[in-house]
């Protein structure tokens, strides 16, 4: 799978929040770095699909999602920074089975791949629980736990671990190591994105880096403590 990006520009309630993002994502894991605002979120939902550019093109394995929005969201899956956006089902089992069902898996089917999910995360004791009543962080893992039952082609995630605790963290980390599947994961914390092959680095809406990890993020960081240095929080604001 790739990921194309073509001179992406996006404009928001009049406000350009992209622009001039070009990229061809071949490599298996890329991390997507930036201040709070930068446009990361956006961009990730160009990727997945949600939003289309206002200029530029995006493709998705080669096919254009403009001119082909729905072969390329097949292969496209998005885990959403806000567990309560994504969760739709009044049980684990079902939330998780849904997806299956709209990929054309019989009902039965779906449902025993949705238990061999909860079962590989040691969590098959949740299949009869109400979504409602999962923590946060619970949540969070239920939405990854559904999208990757989708084994989709590209997994867009923002923000995925945020409300995780270590163990499970730890645990899903190592899982998304071993998954064929490209990941794009945005995320505030660099540790997060030890192992992987790129990093880009978004700012005021432009890439301001493209590279290997290597070379992005100590860069990134020192820029980061920089900007965190400054007493004046005015001087954070954009
Ligand atoms: N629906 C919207 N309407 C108007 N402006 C928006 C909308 N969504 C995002 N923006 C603006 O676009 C800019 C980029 O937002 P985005 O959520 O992509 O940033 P981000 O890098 O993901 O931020 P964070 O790290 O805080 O999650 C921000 O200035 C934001 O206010």
């Amino acid at each position: 799978m790739s990921v194309d990006l073509r001179d992406i520009g996006v404009t928001l309630a009049g406000r350009s929040v992209l622009q001039g993002v070009s990229a061809h994502l071949a490599e298996g894991r890329v991390g997507i770095v930036g201040r709070n605002g930068s446009g990361k979120t956006t961009l990730a939902r160009v990727i997945a699909g949600l939003i289309a550019p206002d200029s530029g093109t995006a493709r998705i394995g080669g096919i254009d999602m403009a001119r082909n929005r729905r072969a390329a969201l097949a292969s496209v899956g998005l885990i959403f920074q806000n567990p309560d956006h994504q969760i739709i089902f009044p049980t684990v089992l079902e939330e998780i089975a849904f997806g299956l069902t709209q990929q054309g898996r019989r009902p039965g089917e779906a449902e025993a791949a949705a238990q061999a999910m909860l079962d590989r995360f040691s969590k098959g004791h949740w299949a009869g629980a109400a979504t409602h009543s999962l923590s946060q962080g619970q949540k969070q893992l239920l939405c990854l736990m559904a999208v990757l039952a989708m084994r989709p082609g590209v997994v867009v995630m923002d923000e995925p671990f945020s409300g995780l605790d270590i163990p499970t963290r730890m645990q899903l980390m190592r899982y998304l190591g071993g998954i064929a599947a490209q990941v794009v994961m945005v995320t505030h914390d660099p540790g997060q994105l030890r192992g992987f092959d790129r990093i880009l680095w978004l700012d005021q809406g432009q890439l301001v880096a493209d590279g290997p990890p290597g070379e992005v993020l100590p860069r990134f960081e020192a820029q980061m403590l920089d900007w965190g240095r400054l007493d004046d929080l005015a001087d954070l604001t954009d």
